[in-house]
């Protein structure tokens, strides 16, 4: 039986981690639940009889929005001639079909096909954390087996992230299981300074059919996409989250297909869904997303065997090739008695090719502790640390593309950690916050002991410790709560991260800081209201500025109440209103409640100053606005 204390610890980290939703009386959740819709699909609801008769939006962050690219495989495979092929213009009507999948009187009610224009739009049914996951499928033309796929194909899934990247909270790429790994680690790397969830599943056995483990692996993925700013690129298989660049195919007959044997998953979806957040990567710069497609084809994968020929090592390494990434056994050992070899792979790397050293084993990680791996090292090999052969080579490939960087560095590149690829030294790893006095004490007053509770504790503590040290500019608070394992960016009880509140204060030091170790421009608070949004509201000029350098946008919700305020503001003559939002990225045309823009508003209450600021405000347009194709209008003058 547990302790009493301990009862009271974990309800009042119970009561700071959920929104209070069920203390609202109902007439007021249905006002806010759907406070956020857009006004069309508002009045519609509206009109609906009974609160009971809608499935209720949460007030939190109403709809999340997730893209899915359906490039092939399995999932979406039925049977010709005996063999299992991809099927064209099939699977969105089979999710229709699915309940779990999709929830077609939510639908109906709120106009979703109108609202979001497409017929490929679903959306799932309420979540257990509350929330609402609407979905668009773009399905590739032809569909791939996975064996079929190429580095255009990586290429074309990175470009339509890219394009679409504004418009969506997380991306669900479905794909084949059989190259799955190689498209993972190689979006890892093509994917620059990435801020949200891009989720690799498929399946081994047909959506289609009675028993398949295609459902499970798309509902999870949306389910995690939809919900948790993970910015990272994952494979989601059989419950679990990982890494994309720590996968490998380890069965071609089980559910169970995936492992990441150097890394524990990211997240488990069990009777809840765990994330583990200690691990999952963290951004630490304050530069834009962006897709790097350019890849080198010359790049190439040799496992090495007993009694493997000089003359084959010759021909493999002859130009073009100019990476290498040799597959060795054991901690990355090769024969010491064999210069014949050795001298093969010294000659290659003299001439500028890139040869990492990479095990052939499972699990572990290449070390100079034999005589026969140190040889290798000295014939000018890198040593690939506990890098799948997946990760090496797409990272070789994505390297050597670099136009702009010189051998040396790209060499220096290959054995950094650039994406979590490979673990670090842990010497001097940070201290656990389990360590730390502070929480030792709290833990003794109240005969804590056992890990859960230190841990329930910590998260139900250093959420709002971070904030409170946002809220007065204290870096050095931040700092030491980071030394101590916590992590920078999780929310408060309301959602509310110390980004948030660093941005309604205007602590420029202190967004450059938390940007820099990990903190996410895409976090929602419990009102959908995201950092840039609240900096805005507080007109922090200089934060909103940095706050859109490194991407960050308003959210859909956030932009269809944007030409309200701005009318507003137009009817006020708040000229500095304005201009903040513009800076923010929102289109001055966009229109109010009423369908008219700010311009004519102030043209109606006889302000010109306002007209002409306005006026001139749209002449010069900052290019890339953040503006999401939909609200492009007239401008009304
Ligand atoms: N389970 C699968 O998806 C295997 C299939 N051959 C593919 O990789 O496309």
């Amino acid at each position: 039986m547990a302790d009493s204390s301990f009862d009271n610890l974990t309800s009042l980290a119970r009561a700071l981690s959920q929104p209070k939703l069920d203390l609202v009386e109902a007439n007021d959740v249905f006002v806010s639940r759907n406070a956020q819709l857009h006004p069309c699909r508002r009045r519609k609801l509206s009109s609906c009889n009974s609160f009971e008769s809608v499935e209720p939006v949460t007030s939190s962050s109403a709809e999340a929005r997730v893209l899915v690219i359906n490039t092939g495989g399995t999932i979406g495979m039925t049977l010709h001639d005996n063999v299992l092929a991809p099927k064209a213009n099939a699977f969105v009507q089979s999710l229709r079909k699915l309940p779990i999948l999709h929830d077609e009187t939510y639908a109906q009610q709120t106009c979703l096909y109108d609202y979001y224009g497409s017929e490929n739009t679903l959306v799932l049914p309420l979540s257990k954390e509350n929330k609402r996951i609407v979905y668009t499928v773009l399905e590739y033309s032809p569909l791939l087996d996975s064996s079929n796929m190429t580095t255009d194909d990586w290429g074309r899934i990175g470009k339509d992230i890219e394009k679409n990247y504004e418009n969506y909270d997380g991306f669900v790429i479905l794909h084949g299981t059989d190259t799955m790994a190689y498209t993972a680690s190689a979006l890892s790397f093509m994917c620059e300074h990435l801020g949200k969830p891009i989720i690799l599943t498929g399946s081994q056995v047909p959506i289609y059919e009675m028993r398949n483990d295609g459902r499970d692996n798309l509902l999870g993925a949306l389910l995690i996409a939809g919900q948790f700013v993970i910015p990272e690129v994952c494979l989601y298989f059989y419950n679990k989250l990982y890494r994309g660049n720590r996968v490998t195919k380890v069965d071609a007959g089980s559910f169970n297909a995936f492992n990441s044997p150097n890394l524990a998953p990211l997240a488990t979806a069990e009777v809840d869904i765990t994330i583990n957040w200690d691990t999952v990567w963290r951004a630490n710069t304050t530069a834009k997303f962006q897709v790097r497609t350019e890849l080198n084809r010359n790049v190439g994968l040799l496992r090495l065997f007993p009694g493997i020929t000089a003359a084959t090592v010759r021909a493999f390494l002859q130009p073009p090739m100019e990476g290498v990434v040799l597959e060795t056994y054991g901690s990355g050992n090769a024969p010491d008695n064999r210069p014949d070899l050795l001298e093969e792979l010294k000659k290659a790397t003299d001439s500028g090719v890139i040869i990492i050293n990479c095990t052939q084993c499972l699990r572990g990680t290449v070390c100079t502790s034999y005589a026969t791996g140190k040889v290798l090292m000295d014939s000018g090999l890198i040593a690939g640390g506990d890098m799948t052969p997946e990760a090496a080579l797409s990272k070789l490939s994505y390297v050597l593309a670099k136009k702009d960087v010189d051998l040396d560095a790209k060499k220096k590149m290959m054995s950094q950690n650039l994406r979590g690829e490979m673990s670090c030294d842990l010497a001097g790893a940070k201290l656990c916050l389990s360590d730390s006095r502070f929480i030792q004490v709290i833990a003794k007053s109240l005969s804590i002991s056992c890990k859960e509770e230190l841990e329930a504790i910590r998260d139900a503590l250093t959420p709002p410790l971070a904030c409170a040290a946002a809220k007065i500019g204290d870096i050095e608070a931040l700092e030491a709560l980071k030394e101590m394992g916590s992590s920078l960016c999780l929310g408060d009880y309301d959602g509310r991260t110390p980004l948030h509140v660093a941005a309604c204060e205007g602590h420029l030091k202190v967004v450059q800081y938390l940007l820099s170790h990990g903190a996410t421009v895409y976090a929602k608070d419990r009102y959908g209201d995201t950092p840039l949004c609240n900096a805005v509201r507080f007109r922090h000029k200089e934060v909103v500025k940095l706050l859109r350098k490194t991407g960050a946008h308003f959210s859909r919700n956030e932009l269809e109440e944007a030409g309200t305020e701005l009318c507003s503001l137009a009817a006020s003559g708040d000229v500095e209103g304005l201009e903040i939002w513009k800076l923010a990225g929102v289109d001055l045309n966009k229109r109010g409640y009423d369908g008219k823009t700010a311009i004519q508003v102030a043209r109606a209450v006889g302000n010109k100053e306002t007209v002409a600021f306005l006026v001139q405000l749209m002449s010069n347009k900052p290019k890339g606005a953040g503006v999401i194709e939909f609200t492009a209008t007239p401008s009304g003058l």
